[in-house]
């Protein structure tokens, strides 16, 4: 069965400065995949290609084998992004709001008042359905944003940093229904954070990215039988893989099984 995300010698270029250098992936559907990486790793970037919202350098995305960049507008009724910094019609009300991103996927007035109750429930934000969102709080927002983007049942969830600004019960709350959304109704799940603990919980695998580059790929057990570190914790694999010596190269190589020359810059 073909992959739901094919990410194929995905590169992009900002001048002379290569952000994302060559990656292939492959996520299965009803994954749960958490892109790991330090800051300016080029994670962002990489999603936004994958998401139709930046133009590769070079490579291709394939979701649910619909090219991102040759049929847009197919692959864009598949998915949903929420992006660490939402950017929202704050004069509208939440549910305002809920109904214009229902009405732009044509979802039915049935399906949208049922997913509309259960979301806005589970994040606890009956209350402030009619008030404007330029009102609401930063992980208001984002919980609004995260219900917005579950109304049309998107086949691939794309999430940047999604934990961030939300509260301990929110987080939680997210955490278990991504869980629950992969398991029961098989939605893959695409996301990036620095909470290794977060991706260690939830994740059936995790990528590693490093200088542009996609240096690790697996799940947490595969990643420690592979760098023959079976207790080491994904905090302990990730800081070694990243810290950019002799050691780091060697490891890589280790976890995929070739030979690693990292970027000098
Ligand atoms: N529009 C842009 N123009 C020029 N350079 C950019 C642009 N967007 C990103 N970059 C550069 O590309 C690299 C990757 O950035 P990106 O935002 O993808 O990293 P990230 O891994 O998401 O980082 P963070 O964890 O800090 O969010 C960085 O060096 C960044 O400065």
């Amino acid at each position: 069965m073909k992959p739901m995300i094919d990410v194929q010698q995905l590169s992009k270029m900002f001048g002379t400065k290569k952000a994302v250098d060559s990656i292939n992936l492959q996520v299965e559907k009803g994954e749960l995949f958490c892109f790991l990486g330090p800051n300016g790793s080029g994670k962002t970037t990489t999603m936004k290609m994958m998401t139709g919202l930046l133009q590769p350098s070079s490579g291709k995305v394939q979701l649910s084998s619909i090219d991102v960049w040759a049929n847009p507008v197919e692959a864009k009724k598949r998915i949903a992004y929420v992006p660490d910094q939402p950017n929202m019609y704050d004069k509208l009300t939440g549910n305002e709001y809920l109904r214009f991103i229902a009405s732009v996927f044509s979802v039915k007035e049935a399906d949208f008042q049922a997913r509309k109750e259960k979301y806005i429930t589970l994040f606890e934000l009956e209350e402030a359905l009619n008030d404007r969102i330029e009102s609401y709080s930063h992980g208001m927002k984002q919980k609004l944003n995260l219900s917005a983007a579950l109304l049309h049942q998107p086949d691939v969830l794309f999430l940047d940093e999604p934990t961030v600004g939300l509260d301990p019960k929110g987080a939680k709350t997210l955490r278990l229904l991504l869980r629950e959304l992969c398991d029961e109704e098989k939605m893959t799940v695409f996301m990036t954070t620095h909470l290794l603990e977060v991706a260690a919980q939830m994740c059936d695998r995790v990528g590693i990215v490093f200088k542009g580059e996609l240096i690790a790929v697996g799940s947490i057990t595969e990643l420690q039988e592979r760098s023959g570190q079976a207790d080491a914790s994904l905090e302990d694999l990730f800081l070694a893989i990243t810290a950019d010596d002799e050691r780091a190269r060697t490891l890589i190589a280790s976890l995929r099984g070739d030979s690693y020359a990292q970027k000098t810059d």
